[in-house]
């Protein structure tokens, strides 16, 4: 069920893209068919570029022939499109749930245009019900812990098996239960103030547009 309202709203973001543009791919399972749908428009003639935000979504954009261009070689993305764990009514987003965050922001911050793709459960009133994920150097889990737990959360290393879970970047998660989070975008400050933290999943003043599958069958656009 889900999984079509997921597809609805991917669809109708990669209808936006156009040739010339250099496309970011993001990372989950709604970006997934965002991503299954750039390669079909390409097999159809469409001339992008995608630059991946993960291994995973590398993974995927190669096997279906989306042809890619490395980080290095740009100055610039047109647009990047890509999924979201919450979305609240000023597009502030969650992410990082798949472990993707720091590529997907820096992407992100790098994009002319951040287009969120997901279905309607993830739009919330408040962020903060689904646990912060913060990216950690695997250096002092210990005392980050403790630094995150000031700023008012129970934050956990997220697990691969009885092992820690190891992002792209060599780096470890923190999942950060909040409950609500009043203040997103001061949150987001202090947490990357603490040393040890390499970013947050907070994306504030990022999204463009969020596109929403609904259960009705629609896709709405939110601003
Ligand atoms: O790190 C992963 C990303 O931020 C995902 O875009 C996010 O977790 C949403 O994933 P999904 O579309 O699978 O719910």
């Amino acid at each position: 069920m889900n999984e079509n309202l997921k597809k609805l709203a991917a669809e109708k973001a990669v209808e936006t893209l156009e040739s010339g543009m250099i496309v970011g791919l993001g990372t989950g399972s709604t970006a997934y068919w965002a991503i299954k749908r750039i390669a079909e428009r390409v097999w159809e003639g469409l001339d992008i570029k995608g630059v991946p935000s993960s291994e995973r979504s590398e993974q995927f954009a190669a096997e279906w022939e989306i042809p890619l261009i490395g980080i290095e070689e740009i100055d610039r993305i047109d647009v990047t499109i890509d999924g979201a764990d919450e979305i609240d009514p000023f597009l502030r987003l969650i992410k990082g749930g798949g472990g993707a965050l720091l590529r997907e922001k820096v992407l992100a911050a790098n994009s002319d245009k951040l287009l969120i793709i997901a279905d309607e459960s993830k739009r919330v009133e408040t962020l903060g019900r689904f646990p912060l994920p913060v990216e950690i150097v695997p250096f002092a889990v210990r005392l980050t812990l403790n630094r995150l737990r000031e700023l008012g959360c129970t934050p956990t290393v997220r697990l691969d098996g009885d092992r820690p879970y190891w992002t792209d970047n060599g780096n470890f998660i923190a999942d950060c239960q909040f409950g609500s989070i009043a203040d997103p975008e001061w949150l987001a400050v202090q947490l990357n103030q603490i040393p040890g933290v390499v970013e947050n999943g907070l994306f504030v003043r990022m999204a463009s547009a969020a596109y929403i599958g609904r259960s009705d069958g629609t896709v709405e656009i939110i601003k």
